[in-house]
Order: structure tokens, then C-alpha cells, then sequence
């Protein structure tokens, strides 16, 4: 029997994936596998009985990745998943920013139900007038799932769509619409575009990579939208353009004291994602992703470790092994198996920076002793017998 952990409320439809052997366990303590949303997970000590945490989402800043990763706890996330959801949310808040849409919504709630009400909001709809996004010029940071979603609805929307991002994918890329112009030089998209998204993940070179001189270039009345996280942003520096009309409006899916109390901000309560699509998707593909681990020891969409994968373990054992990414290691688990008779069938061992990830199948059972003997090899975070 196998315990899961849910941090926060994860969509059925993924969790029915887990056959009977799995069960829901109220307490992280005694449980093997934990899954989370965007639960800060910074503070959290965890129980050395968990061998994996999966992120139903993409963002994984409220995972600290290295220190788990130094206990051997692959961390897992859904890339794509959510995509989807973020990028209608994305279409919906340049509508927001480019027509006062919420402003008609909010006054007509305040009028009464009267018989002059029709001819009373004929009269006011000026007020509410705007312009449209077809024919405008639209600048994304970062083409990945989102970013990529957003340029080809974008441009089916009649928009000019300028994309920047060296990194991109080689999917990504694919699936680029051809229309859209490759940006290398981040500057051209503050000087030219009318409408700016960010959909770049949150890390130190990363954070607050929009602030006050990237907005001084921008033009007058540039809409900034913000899917992605806050601390891209420097918000204090926005806050003033914002004041001065400079940027015409902010749209952000993250609340905080500082927009939340600035005027010509459009605040979402970090919806990018909730959609029953979007959370039933990402559900699906964590719960997968640890059964895979738990059952296999394959990894696939880590965050902190490489994928690596052996298929289902035909052989008599299998072993993997969490550890540091230096020289001699996979000799050194050669000879321990060597010298306990162990014979190895197959093996792979693959690395992403400072961090590895060995599968070892047997023909011979792997004894405790053995088992040890491993995990007594300087460099070696977590050893499990799988089979
Ligand atoms: N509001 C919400 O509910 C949601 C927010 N997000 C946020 O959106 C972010 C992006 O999500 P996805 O597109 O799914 O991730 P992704 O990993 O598919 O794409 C991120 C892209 O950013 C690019 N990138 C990295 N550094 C860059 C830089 N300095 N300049 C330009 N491009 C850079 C990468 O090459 C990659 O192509 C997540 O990390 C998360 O923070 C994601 C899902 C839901
Ligand atoms: O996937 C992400 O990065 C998100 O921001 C979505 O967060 P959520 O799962 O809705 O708490």
C-alpha cells in the first residue's frame, strides 16, 4: 500500500487515476508521495519516508527544488497542462484592458430595474467605449506553453504578434505560428508593442526583469499583462507609470497590498488555472507521473532531477539511486553489486546539473546488505528497491 498527500484540494479526475493500493493520507508524515498546487512549500520539513512531490501546474517557485533534491525527493510538474486556461484568461484580460467592460458591468448593477433603464445605458455608453486588439501590436516574453498559445490565438485574433524567448523549445518552435516576428532583442518589443505578456517562469535571473527602465522605453498607453508571477515585475516602479498614465493598464493574476490599491490595475485572483480543464488535466498528469516513479522509479517532467526511464523492470530487481552529479559513482555502485554476486542486466544513468539518477536491473536479489552498501557511497542521496 501506497500513501499520497494532498497540500492542496487536487481534481478527482486525477486522483481516481491511483488504483486501490494508493490512499489518501491526511498527514504528510506517513506519507510516500505528496502533491501540490501552489502550496509554499518553503518552510516545510519533509518527512524522509517522501520520495516525490508533484506539482499539478507549471510554476514550481514554491518548491525549494535544490534542498529536495539533496534529500533525494524528485519533484515533478505538469508542463502544458494548464496552458490552455492561462492563454483564455490571457485573451480575456486584453478584452478587459482595451474596453471598460467591468465599468458598463459595475454601473448597470447600480442603476435600478426601472422601464428608462435601456434608454438611460444608450445614453452612458460612451463612457464604456474602447478600442479593439485586432490590427494592435502584441509583444510575449517567453514562448513555452503559454507564451506559444497565446502568440497563435493572438494572431487569429487579427493581432501583430512579436515573440521573445532564447530558450525556446524545439516544440515550441514548431508550433509557432509562422506569422508571428522572432524577437532577439527585448527592447524592440517595449518600443513597439502595444499590448506586453510575460510568461516567463520566476527565478533569480528572472525576477523583476520589467522595471523602471524597460517601462520608460515603453509606449504611451502600453496594457502589461502578468500571468505569470509578480516578482517578475517591479511593481513600485509600475505603480507610478500606472499613476502617470505612462502604461494604460496592468492586468495581473496575483494579488497584493501594492496593485490591489493602484489605480488602472485589473487584479485576478490567481485564475489563470482553475479550470475544470486545467485541473483536471494537470491532476491526471502528476498522478501518472508518480505512480511511474513509484512503481517503475522512471522519472518523467522533473524539475530537479533528469528524466530517466527503464520501462516496466522485466528482471528479477531493480535499484535506483538519487545522487550528486561527480566522477566515479556509477564504478562505484558496479563494484558494490559485484561484490555481492549481484549480476546487472541493465542500467541507464542520465544527469541534469548537480544532480543524477541511476536504474539498475538484476538478476539476482538485491539484499539489504547490499542495499547498504549503496547508500553508504559518498554522493548518494536516497537509494530505493523498487523490485
Ligand atoms: N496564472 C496562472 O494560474 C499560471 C501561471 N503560470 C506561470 O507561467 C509561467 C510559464 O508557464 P508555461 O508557459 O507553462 O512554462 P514553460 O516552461 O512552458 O515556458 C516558459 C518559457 O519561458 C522561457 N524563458 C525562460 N527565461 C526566459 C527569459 N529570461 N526571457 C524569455 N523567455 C524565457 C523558457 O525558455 C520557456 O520557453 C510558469 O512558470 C508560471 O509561473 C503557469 C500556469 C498557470
Ligand atoms: O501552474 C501554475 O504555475 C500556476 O500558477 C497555477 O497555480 P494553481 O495550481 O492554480 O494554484
Amino acid at each position: 500500500m501506497y500513501k499520497y498527500h494532498c497540500l492542496n484540494p487536487i481534481s478527482n479526475v486525477g486522483l481516481e487515476y491511483f488504483p486501490g493500493k494508493y490512499e489518501n493520507s491526511e498527514s504528510l508524515e506517513d506519507s510516500d508521495v505528496v502533491l501540490v498546487r501552489s502550496a509554499n512549500m518553503h518552510e516545510m520539513q519533509l518527512p524522509k519516508n517522501v520520495v516525490a512531490v508533484a506539482r499539478a501546474g507549471a510554476g514550481v517557485n514554491n518548491i525549494p527544488l535544490e534542498d529536495y533534491a539533496k534529500e533525494g525527493v524528485v519533484v515533478f510538474n505538469t508542463p502544458g497542462a494548464n496552458a490552455n486556461g492561462v492563454k483564455e484568461m490571457v485573451i480575456a484580460g486584453m478584452l478587459l484592458a482595451s474596453r471598460d467592460i467591468v465599468g458598463g458591468i459595475e454601473w448597470l448593477e447600480k442603476q435600478e430595474a426601472t422601464d428608462d433603464i435601456a434608454k438611460l445605458a444608450e445614453k452612458k455608453k460612451k463612457q464604456f467605449a474602447g478600442c479593439e486588439i485586432s490590427g494592435k501590436k502584441l509583444g510575449i516574453i517567453g514562448l513555452g506553453a503559454i507564451g506559444v498559445k497565446v502568440a497563435n490565438a493572438a494572431v487569429h485574433l487579427g493581432m501583430d504578434v512579436y515573440g521573445y524567448d532564447p530558450f525556446i523549445s524545439v516544440d515550441a518552435a514548431w508550433n509557432l505560428s509562422r506569422s508571428i516576428h522572432h524577437i532577439n532583442d527585448l527592447n524592440v518589443i517595449y518600443k513597439e508593442c502595444d499590448y506586453i505578456t510575460i510568461h516567463v517562469p520566476l527565478l533569480d535571473s528572472t525576477k523583476k526583469m520589467i522595471g523602471a527602465d524597460e517601462i520608460a522605453q515603453m509606449k504611451d498607453g502600453v496594457v502589461l499583462l502578468n500571468f505569470a508571477r509578480d516578482l517578475l515585475v517591479d511593481e513600485e516602479a509600475l505603480a507610478e507609470a500606472l499613476k502617470a498614465g505612462k502604461v494604460k493598464k496592468y492586468v495581473t493574476d496575483f494579488a497584493n497590498p501594492l496593485v490591489a490599491s493602484t489605480p488602472n490595475t485589473l487584479v485576478t485572483p490567481h485564475l489563470g488555472a482553475s479550470t475544470e480543464e486545467s485541473e483536471d488535466n494537470c491532476a491526471v498528469m502528476a498522478v501518472k507521473e508518480l505512480m511511474d516513479f513509484v512503481e517503475n522509479g522512471n522519472i518523467k517532467h522533473s524539475v530537479n532531477y533528469p528524466d530517466c526511464s527503464a520501462g516496466t523492470c522485466v528482471d528479477v530487481g531493480r535499484v535506483t539511486i538519487n545522487h550528486k552529479n561527480i566522477p566515479n559513482m556509477i564504478s562505484q555502485f558496479t563494484k558494490a553489486l559485484g561484490d555481492a554476486g549481484v549480476n546487472i542486466s541493465n542500467m541507464t544513468n542520465k544527469s541534469k546539473g548537480d544532480f543524477a539518477y541511476t536504474m539498475i536491473d538484476v538478476s539476482t536479489p538485491i539484499s539489504s546488505e547490499v542495499t547498504k552498501a549503496l547508500k553508504n557511497i559518498q554522493g548518494v542521496y536516497r537509494v530505493r528497491v523498487i523490485k
